[in-house]
């Protein structure tokens, strides 16, 4: 229970709640069990006339008409009560659902790109639904069905016993066995049906990854293979859901034969005892009804208890998240002006997951409104400057100085405001065009964003679209192509009007004389600012006013273009390279 200790802040906030709905608990309880004595005094009344201890018929008819409206009245009102229960219990577990999932979400907020890369989205969706969802079951029913068990018993036992201690302990004889048998059985099908989840997990996933690996699969042409391994999956998770039922078919069956058994008790005892004149017949339909009542809650008591079992395993695994710090933290809470001077200093940095020092000893100086290239090998440790630049990581080694001061020391939000990224592999959300290009700036006008678009050449493409910047993105939309995707992010990236920007390989997708176009169209917009254009292609370094070349995360060339094609090495192999490839 300890990790639901987590839960006491939120049962402190709506305490208020809780308190009425167990005050309404005990109310709709004390109605319910109101109906078994009014109708063992209705029953005693027909047999005190039959023994003729009433013999004014009219009065025994009134006092059975007083008794059918009060069964009605208590029953109608008791209702009512029930109802009122469960909107406070329910919802208040409902409101406390919702503040659990904005905590989480705001805490993955928080937490760095890091975290990412150690949790699996899976696991992190799950946190957020299933296990909120688990949690939410003890903060509501359970809660509310073991309020309702505890009332029931407190003053149903206490009816009986005042009614007939003697038959009252025959009675619930049968009671602790039920409760036994019924936790045990609770628990083979907590068992079963979490195996049956993991197996729906397994089946979504499986098909998950074949409907994302369409084209893969269908231009293999393995179709055949991956129904069969389907079909394995599907067997096996239809043999556990059999199982399931199987444990599920008994538990009904139980309750009745329990129920069965404590009802002959009262009927065996009661009428023992009543043909010795110690009760009345009414007595013995009391107890039968209070057999009928209490049954259910002990019923429940194994469905509370791996209720709560679960709800303690899940709230561990979303303590987990919540206690976890980030790593990067915003050290200054003053919103700093940045005018885009990088400077890296003797910078080394190991990736703590892989031990991959992907970058050694790099020093460069980018003045404020340069552009820096940078080029190199694939894995030479070209993407990993610029998630420095953006701070998603911290260097291991030596210093990175924006204006002059150490990075760290500036504001994380101003200094992510100010930085537009266009990724190798951008993203675009499943929304208009519109709205992916706004992104960048949630209040920019639409001359702003054809403006992006034309800057980043896209805006034809966008306006050949019947529904044009309105056009929907994604699965149930339209797909664009990788060129267009990049030339859609380059817009986003740049509407932004950031005093920094970067292009990580972003023009890799489109032709030469398209990335041509939108670099001259770049270095319009990008006058002023502080440009990182990472490629593989010199045409899109050779403008920029320095340009470093990496090899396994150290600096092997710097220098501009027309220094770099006059001096041996990777550069100038490139250039030749790429020169001869245009006049083929
Ligand atoms: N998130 C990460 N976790 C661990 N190692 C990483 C991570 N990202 C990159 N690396 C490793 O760091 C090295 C440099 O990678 P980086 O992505 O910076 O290279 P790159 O020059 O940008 O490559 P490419 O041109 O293929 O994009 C590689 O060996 C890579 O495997």
């Amino acid at each position: 229970m300890k990790a639901l200790q987590y839960l006491n802040k939120y049962f402190s906030k709506y305490k208020w709640r809780i308190i009425i709905g167990l005050l309404i608990t005990i109310l709709s309880k004390i109605l319910t069990l109101q109906v078994p004595k009014l109708i063992r005094n209705s029953f005693n009344v027909v047999e005190d006339y039959l023994k003729e201890n009433i013999t004014n018929l009219e009065e025994v008819k009134h006092q059975l008409l007083i008794n059918v409206l009060l069964i009605i009245g208590v029953a109608l009102l008791g209702g009512f009560f029930t109802f009122l229960m469960r909107q406070t219990i329910i919802v208040t577990s409902r409101l406390i659902e919702f503040d659990l999932k904005n905590e989480i979400y705001q805490q993955y907020q928080r937490l760095s790109l890091n975290f990412y890369k150690k949790n699996r989205t899976g696991d992190l969706m799950n946190r957020i639904s299933e296990d909120v969802s688990k949690v939410r079951m003890y903060v509501g029913p359970a809660i509310m069905y073991s309020m309702n068990m505890i009332v029931l018993f407190v003053v149903g036992f206490t009816q009986m016993v005042r009614v007939d201690p003697k038959l009252t302990l025959y009675t619930l004889i049968p009671f602790p066995l039920l409760s036994i048998s019924i936790f045990i059985l609770s628990k083979v099908i907590h068992k079963r049906s979490t195996i049956v989840q993991q197996y729906l997990s397994k089946l979504t996933t499986y098909n998950q990854e074949f409907f994302s690996g369409i084209n893969v699969v269908k231009s293999y042409g393995i179709e055949a293979s991956i129904i069969k391994d389907f079909d394995q999956i599907a067997d096996e998770s239809k043999q556990k859901n059999i199982n399931l039922q199987k444990a599920n078919a008994l538990f009904f069956p139980l309750m009745i034969l329990l129920i069965g058994i404590s009802n002959l008790i009262v009927i065996y005892i009661g009428g023992l005892q009543y043909i010795n004149g110690e009760i009345q017949s009414g007595v013995i339909i009391e107890f039968i009804m209070y057999v009928n009542i209490l049954t259910w809650p002990v019923a429940v008591v194994g469905w509370v208890t791996s209720m709560i079992q679960q709800a303690e395993a899940s709230q561990a695994r979303i303590n987990e998240f919540l206690q976890e710090e980030p790593e990067i933290t915003n050290n200054n809470q003053e919103l700093t002006e940045i005018n885009g001077k990088i400077t890296f200093k003797n910078v080394t940095f190991t990736y703590d997951d892989t031990n991959i020092t992907a970058l050694k000893n790099i020093s460069f100086i980018v003045n404020e409104g340069e552009t820096l290239a940078i080029l190199g090998k694939t894995g030479s440790g070209k993407s990993t400057i610029i998630e420095l630049i953006s701070r998603l990581y911290d260097v291991t080694e030596g210093e990175i100085l924006l204006d002059d001061k150490p990075i760290e020391q500036g504001n994380l939000d101003a200094i992510r405001n100010q930085i537009g990224f266009v990724p190798q592999d951008p993203f675009l959300f499943s929304d208009t065009i519109e709205n992916n290009i706004k992104f960048g700036k949630e209040d920019a006008t639409e001359d702003e964003i054809i403006n992006a678009a034309k800057n980043a050449d896209v805006h034809k493409n966008i306006i050949d679209f019947p529904k044009g910047y309105k056009t929907i993105l994604g699965e149930r939309g339209v797909t664009l192509s990788g060129g267009q995707k990049q030339r859609v992010s380059i817009a986003r990236a740049i509407i932004k009007q950031p005093k920094i920007l970067i292009f990580d390989d972003c023009l890799s997708a489109v032709d030469t004389e398209t990335e041509e176009k939108i670099l001259s169209n770049l270095e319009r917009v990008s006058k002023n600012k502080t440009t990182f254009i990472i490629s593989h292609r010199v045409s899109s370094a050779k403008n920029a006013d320095k340009i470093i070349v990496l090899d396994d995360g150290k600096i092997i060339q710097q220098g501009t273009h027309n220094q770099l094609i006059t001096e041996k090495g990777y550069y100038k192999d490139l250039y030749q390279q790429q020169l001869l490839e245009k006049e083929i």
